[in-house]
């Protein structure tokens, strides 16, 4: 569909867009009030809506849109989830006022709500995130957002465990600005990888927050929404388990899955201030098979280098092998044989930092540069940046790398994992 045309809509409905990958489409709000994912679009100001996006422009009370470009599919729907979603960001928003009227960072007085999303892929789970975080900024508040879905990675780029304060509605083209971000490298996309990393980076980042929100009452009323990974069996049900826990999270929102829901009421009936609470997916969720996810990942990546909408330019550098250390974690004996009883086998130690010859296995690898100042610290240290492996000269032994800024990295530790990326 091309040429410019206005879809007027009643209210509680929503238009939904699919952008095609190389297709211009444009987006401007006429009159009423609308929103995507829980942001407001501004009056008359067109917004470009990136290659691939798939959105819904929803109005609580009614509006005209109109769009220019090229779609791939445009429809208006009047059966939408919305108002159960924003009941619950009602809830939400009433425990954020109690905690603030309480006025204590004890850890026994009343906290911010720390509400997590869970359910299978493609069920909506970033998408209400981004809604009740938005509605909470909406509202004054500054809520954390903790990004465990290594899978998608929506704070920095896939293969992190990530967490933000978010103080303005997310932008529905850029994101949400990243100030400073605390990121573990966990460096695969899927967590059968090293599910015990996985655990031990959750634990580092859970132990970081509390002790922000120790000297801060404001973001600790405000509270936290977290977004997982869409697999909820075996591994992947037994690491949801595992942040409800470590995170302490007293709301936990089930998407779209019956039985997910009933598991987790179950298991967590001995819990009385933990709320299981389901809710139903939107019909306008698009299923992504492999490719399209692995297409998102690699784009997720683009535009950490060139920004979401081309507005940044990356730095090619180049240092010398002997400038660098490499490690990766996982792997490799717990201990050497000898320092083992007789007869025993050593076991492969899951959080295991091991230096790594630079060889042209790093090639188009992501690679991140960790705050650490020493090798054991690899573990517990969040990661400055990333850096992309264009090129590894084994006879002049120097590496070519693309940066997003210029000058010296922040640090000579870099991890790898198994995320690999073909600019393009
Ligand atoms: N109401 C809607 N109308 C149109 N598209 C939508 C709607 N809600 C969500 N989407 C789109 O559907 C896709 C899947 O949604 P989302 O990313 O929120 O799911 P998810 O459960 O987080 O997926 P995953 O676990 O696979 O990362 C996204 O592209 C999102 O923009």
């Amino acid at each position: 569909m091309a040429s410019s045309r206005q879809f007027k809509l009643a209210k509680e409905s929503e238009l939904r867009v699919e952008v095609g990958p190389d297709m211009p489409l444009r987006i401007r709000l006429l009159s009423g009030t609308a929103e995507i994912f829980g942001t407001e679009l501004p009056p008359s100001n067109w917004l470009s809506i990136s290659p691939r996006s798939k959105i819904a422009v929803f109005t609580w009370n009614g509006a005209t849109i109109e769009l220019d470009g090229i779609s791939e599919v445009e429809y208006v729907a009047d059966e939408t989830p919305m108002v159960s979603y924003v009941n619950v960001h009602a809830i939400l928003d009433a425990r954020r006022a109690q905690a603030k009227a309480s006025h204590s960072s004890n850890v026994d007085s009343p906290q911010g709500p720390r509400v997590i999303v869970v359910g299978p892929t493609d069920s909506g789970k970033s998408s209400l995130c981004k809604m009740l975080l938005s509605w909470a900024c909406k509202q004054g508040w500054k809520p954390t957002y903790v990004d465990l879905d290594i899978g998608q990675g929506y704070i920095t780029i896939p293969g992190c465990i990530a967490a933000t304060p978010v103080e303005m509605p997310i932008d529905a083209v850029e994101g949400i600005p990243l100030e400073m971000p605390i990121v573990y490298f966990y460096g695969h996309t899927s967590p059968t990888a090293n599910g015990d990393l996985y655990k031990v980076f959750v634990k580092e980042l859970a132990r970081t927050l509390e002790r922000q929100f120790s000297g801060n009452a404001e973001a600790r009323a405000a509270g936290m929404v977290i977004n997982t990974m869409g697999w909820v069996e075996g591994l992947g049900y037994e690491l949801l388990l595992n942040a409800i826990d470590t995170f302490n999270c007293d709301v936990v929102l089930v998407l779209g899955q019956e039985k997910l829901c009933s598991m987790l009421k179950e298991v967590l009936k001995t819990k009385p201030k933990v709320d299981v609470v389901k809710l139903h997916k939107s019909g306008g969720i698009v299923m992504r098979n492999q490719k399209v996810r692995q297409k998102a990942r690699s784009l997720k990546i683009r535009e950490y280098f060139y920004g979401p909408i081309n507005d940044l330019s990356p730095h090619s550098n180049i240092v010398n092998f002997s400038d660098i250390s490499v490690y990766r974690i996982g792997g490799g004996p717990q201990a050497p044989r000898s320092a083992l009883p007789i007869g025993a086998e050593p076991v492969a130690d899951p959080t295991r930092v091991v230096a790594i010859n630079i060889n042209r296995d790093l090639l188009h690898l992501v690679l991140a540069v960790s705050y650490a100042k020493e090798p054991d610290q690899i573990i517990s240290s969040n990661v400055a940046g990333y850096i992309y492996v264009t090129d590894i000269d084994v006879v002049r032994k120097k590496i070519t790398y693309l940066a997003p800024c210029p000058g010296e990295l922040p640090s000579k530790l870099l991890i790898v994992g198994t995320l690999t990326w073909l600019e393009g």
